[in-house]
């Protein structure tokens, strides 16, 4: 019998790869849950998802179905071995979970790069240039508000913060130091195959001293939670810009608003917030920052990149037992064979 392997979300530009990926040595089911009870239903004996062994998951399942927390992972059948996160950021499943209970978990690392650092790079050149609140005025009618370039600059000269040198951050290093753009980064390590005109900083309060602006790449974890917090925020320059791409919850939002309205920020971007689809009231009320609804993979290209990624794992866990993006909590990895 074919391994059973389920779709939980949806493929939306790599049809014919799910077929060519998967077809031939898999049998593939489509989630059909409009609930979470019925979605766990499914995997009790005879049910309809008892015996898949590999998953496929998006965030868009977490509309009907939640997050894959403990209580989602633990009701798996102990058939399943792999779950194949289609994005990068995988804080909607409780990896610990999944390795208690034996199951891999892959991401897709590298699909993204592009059009994420895209965003950041978007954001960077909205706040520093003040286009948020141009563009609004000539919508209002009233061509571009006075005493503007006051408040703008070149990006040329101006120094890059990045939190997190990982491919997203590097991507975007890349782009900004074409200005160029003086860059320095703060990582765990410093990055061993980092250009030698990305300089690291081993204590992130002198990076933050130094930064123009501040752009966060760190996956939300349990540890980054408020990482960007009231102390890291005034180690800023007064007038400087935080860029976040990463996950709303690594900035303490209270923080970074209260900065806003006191002025030692001049500005922020951010594509991403801690409760979305909601946004805080209180940041549309700020005419000179930047707010993108999570557009970081908005992108054919990107998204037809992550969904082949993240099926050509579970293709490979099939076919080798193990497949790339293992995420890094798997360490040391679980034998996954069948
Ligand atoms: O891939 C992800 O996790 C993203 O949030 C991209 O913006």
């Amino acid at each position: 019998m074919a391994p059973r392997i389920l779709i939980c979300g949806i493929i939306v530009w790599a049809d014919e790869d799910v077929k060519q990926l998967l077809g031939p040595i898999a049998e593939i089911i489509y989630y059909d849950s409009p609930t979470r009870a019925d979605f766990l239903q499914g995997f009790k004996p005879g049910g309809k998802y008892d015996g898949v062994v590999g998953i496929f998951r998006d965030n868009s399942s977490a509309d009907h179905i939640g997050f894959f927390d403990k209580e989602i992972v633990d009701g798996f059948s102990p058939s399943v071995k792999w779950i194949a996160h289609n994005g990068a950021g995988y804080d909607q499943i409780d990896v610990h979970a999944c390795k208690a209970k034996g199951i891999t978990l892959s991401n897709t690392p590298g699909a993204v790069d592009d059009a994420s650092a895209t965003t950041a790079l978007y954001l960077l050149i909205s706040t520093v240039r003040q286009y948020a609140i141009s563009e609004r005025s000539l919508r209002d009618g009233k061509w571009k508000p006075s005493g503007l370039a006051a408040k703008s600059h070149d990006l040329t000269g101006r120094t890059l913060a990045i939190l997190g040198l990982g491919g997203i951050g590097m991507r975007l290093a890349e782009l900004a130091h074409a200005f160029p753009m003086r860059i320095i980064y703060y990582s765990r390590n410093k990055v061993a195959d980092a250009p030698e005109w990305c300089e690291y900083f081993a204590n992130v309060e002198d990076l933050l001293e130094e930064a123009d602006v501040l752009s966060v790449h760190v996956p939300l974890r349990a540890e980054t939670v408020g990482l960007v917090g009231e102390k890291w925020i005034r180690k800023l320059k007064k007038g400087s810009i935080i860029i976040n791409t990463a996950r709303g919850k690594v900035i303490d939002e209270d923080a970074m608003i209260k900065a806003l309205e006191d002025g030692h920020l001049a500005s922020v971007g951010l594509d991403v917030y801690p409760n979305e689809p909601q946004v805080n009231p209180r940041l549309l009320d700020f005419p000179n920052i930047t707010l993108l609804p999570h557009m970081g993979t908005e992108t054919q290209d990107s998204q037809r990149k992550m969904e082949v990624r993240a099926l050509t794992n579970l293709k490979d866990f099939l076919t080798v037992g193990k497949g790339k993006d293992v995420v890094i909590e798997m360490n040391p990895p679980i034998n996954a064979r069948l």
